[in-house]
């Protein structure tokens, strides 16, 4: 787009298109103050199908504003939008576009990993407070009124002195480490490549990393290589006392394998912000006290509105002047 005087006497229809496939509060909140600059172009406000729609009205579309909790970008969408350039994803994960299209289409991705990583990793790591020290089933314990009827509760867990395995050293699991170091914990990772700026012990192999850990933290993507990487040989390294605190993505472990693990006290606990199949919860984890769980929520937080915004907009005003992107994905 050539900022130029002019631009806010643009008619609607010759401002630059950015769709949107749902409606979605974040896509509001992007979109507040600045519809004199871009188009936002609905889908579901036409009574048209979405496939219908996307190939009568969607063929000049350049920008695709996605998130993690609308529609997966598939192939076929992408099929539907030609002129397709950039996607601008509301979420710090990828799995919901298909990147190996986006790669053969030349699409570039932004995302908002670095907005989201303090919020998810303060959830990661409030997930495994709870978890070792038991602050949710306590407080279940003290509302019962069982404080007054049964005594002192179960003693929880020292959280300094704990070897805790990251897997996943990205913008969560930099900040997660970072945290957790301030409460006297080592840090271990397992990642797809050792990161050469930290000196944390690096295992190439996830099964090892359990072994060598008192809880495990999911903070990596979902892909063809991590989908159920935990699984239960895992699971069974990381052994009866050891803890899992999942802030990925759900089928990153394997969820059965995981449930059975707990029902048996395989594992010692769970703290999970993600599901295999949300909103759905396996119901055996229900009557544990050693399981926390949360509704996928860590990402957001009001205070993030603001650099969200200003990043969607800065990507979009990036990409409509030629210039680069403030978030790109690499997608090789
Ligand atoms: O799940 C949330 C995100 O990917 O940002």
């Amino acid at each position: 787009m050539a900022h130029n005087n002019h631009t806010h006497h643009l008619h609607g229809q010759d401002l630059p298109k950015v769709l949107q496939l749902l409606p979605n509060p974040c896509f509001a909140l992007v979109e507040a103050n600045n519809s004199h600059k871009f188009h936002f172009l609905k889908a579901w406000v036409s009574p048209l199908p979405q496939d219908q729609f996307l190939e009568t009205q969607a063929g000049s579309v350049q920008v695709l504003l996605s998130s993690a909790i609308g529609p997966p970008i598939t192939a076929q969408i992408l099929h539907l939008l030609p002129s397709l350039k950039l996607i601008v994803t509301i979420s710090a994960g990828l799995n919901h576009v298909d990147l190996a299209e986006c790669r053969a289409r030349g699409v570039a991705i932004a995302s908002a990993s670095k907005i989201f990583a303090e919020d998810v990793a303060d959830v990661g790591v409030g997930l495994l407070l709870d978890v070792m020290r038991n602050i949710s089933a306590s407080d279940r314990f003290v509302r019962d009124g069982f404080w007054v009827s049964k005594g002192d509760f179960a003693l929880g867990s020292k959280i300094g002195g704990k070897r805790v395995g990251i897997v996943g050293l990205g913008n969560i699991g930099l900040e997660v480490a970072k945290r957790l170091e301030a409460f006297g914990c080592s840090i271990l990772y397992n990642s797809r490549k050792k990161k050469p700026f930290v000196s944390y012990p690096f295992f190439p192999d996830v099964c090892e990393l359990a072994a060598n850990s008192d809880v495990l933290v999911i903070c990596c993507g979902l892909n063809a290589q991590t989908h159920h990487m935990i699984n239960k040989k895992v699971l069974l390294a990381l052994g009866r006392e050891g803890v899992i605190v999942n802030v990925g993505r759900g089928a990153i472990i394997d969820e059965k394998e995981m449930v059975q693990c707990l029902v048996r006290g395989e594992i010692g606990g769970a703290g999970l912000d993600v599901f295999e199949n949300e909103p759905h919860v396996p119901k055996e984890l229900f009557a544990l006290d050693n399981v926390v769980l949360s509704p996928h929520q860590a990402a957001l937080t009001p205070e993030c509105f603001t650099a969200l915004r200003e990043l969607v907009i800065g990507n979009l005003e990036a990409f409509f002047s030629n210039k680069p992107l403030l978030s790109q994905v690499e997608n090789n």
